[in-house]
C-alpha cells in the first residue's frame, strides 16, 4: 500500500520536474531512419537550402545567440522532411513575388536537444516535453521569420526568436498594426501550405501531419 503511494508520488513528481521522463521511441541511426523512407520517400531528411533556392539560415542553436546561452549543435544545418520541405518550398515561392523571403531559425532538432532545452528552461510552455517529443525531432516543424528578399533584412514581428514572453504569443494585439500585419501574413501563407502554428510562438510551425517518428540523429550524420 505505501509502496503503491510513493511510486505515485514518484510518478507526479516527476511530472512537475520534468526529469523523470519516458523516453518516446526514437530513430537513432542513419541506417533506421532509411528503412523508414525506402518505402516513403515523403519522410526521407533534406536540406532545406538544397531543396528551397534563396533560403536564409540563422540557425541559433548552432551558435551561443539562443536562450540556453551556448551551441546546443556541432554544426549550423536545417533539415526537414520531404514533404513539409516541399511545402515550405511553395511558401518560400509566394513571399518571392512580394519583395520577400524566409529565414530560418531552427528546423529538425535531435531528440537529445530537446531534452537538454527541457532541462535549461524553467517555463515548460515554450519547449515540447521529452515525453511526448517536439514536431522538430520528428523532422516536421522550423522556427521562422520573414526577411527583405534584397538585402536579408528581418522584418518586424514584435519580439525575437523564443522570446519566451506574452507578446511572442499570437493572441497578443497590443503591438504595431506592421508587426500584426507581418505575423497575418506568415500565419496564413504557411496554413495555406498545410502547416500548423502553437498559440505561444509566433516563429514556430509544424506539418499538420504529425505521423512520423521521433529522430535522435546527429545533424553531422544526416550529410
Ligand atoms: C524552444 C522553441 N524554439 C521551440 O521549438 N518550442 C517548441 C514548443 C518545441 O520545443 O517543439
Ligand atoms: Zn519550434
Amino acid at each position: 500500500m505505501y509502496g503503491r503511494a510513493f511510486l505515485l508520488l514518484l510518478l507526479l513528481a516527476g511530472d512537475i520536474t520534468g526529469r523523470c521522463q519516458q523516453r518516446p521511441p526514437a530513430i537513432t541511426t542513419r541506417a533506421a531512419l532509411n528503412t523508414t523512407t525506402a518505402t516513403d520517400p515523403g519522410k526521407e531528411m533534406v536540406p532545406l537550402r538544397q531543396v528551397i533556392p534563396g533560403i536564409l539560415l540563422d540557425i541559433r542553436y548552432a551558435t551561443p545567440n539562443n536562450f540556453t546561452g551556448r551551441p546546443q549543435y556541432k554544426k549550423a544545418a536545417a533539415y526537414m522532411r520531404r514533404r513539409p520541405a516541399e511545402a515550405l518550398k511553395k511558401v518560400q515561392e509566394e513571399l518571392a513575388k512580394k519583395g520577400l523571403c524566409l529565414k530560418i531559425y531552427d528546423a529538425y532538432r535531435p531528440y537529445s536537444v530537446t531534452v537538454a532545452l527541457w532541462n535549461a528552461t524553467t517555463d515548460k510552455r515554450y519547449v515540447a516535453n521529452p515525453r511526448r517529443g517536439s514536431h522538430h525531432n520528428r523532422g516536421i516543424a522550423a522556427d521562422l521569420t520573414l526577411a527583405d528578399l534584397r538585402t536579408g533584412r528581418e522584418l518586424d514581428m514584435g519580439t525575437g526568436f523564443d522570446n519566451f514572453t506574452d507578446s511572442a504569443h499570437h493572441a497578443f494585439a497590443a503591438l504595431p498594426a506592421q508587426v500584426l500585419a507581418n505575423r497575418r501574413l506568415l500565419k496564413g501563407l504557411m496554413w495555406k501550405h498545410g502547416f500548423n502554428f502553437v498559440p505561444t510562438e509566433w516563429w514556430h510551425y509544424h506539418w499538420r501531419d504529425k505521423n512520423y517518428e521521433v529522430l535522435d540523429i546527429d545533424l553531422a550524420e544526416l550529410e
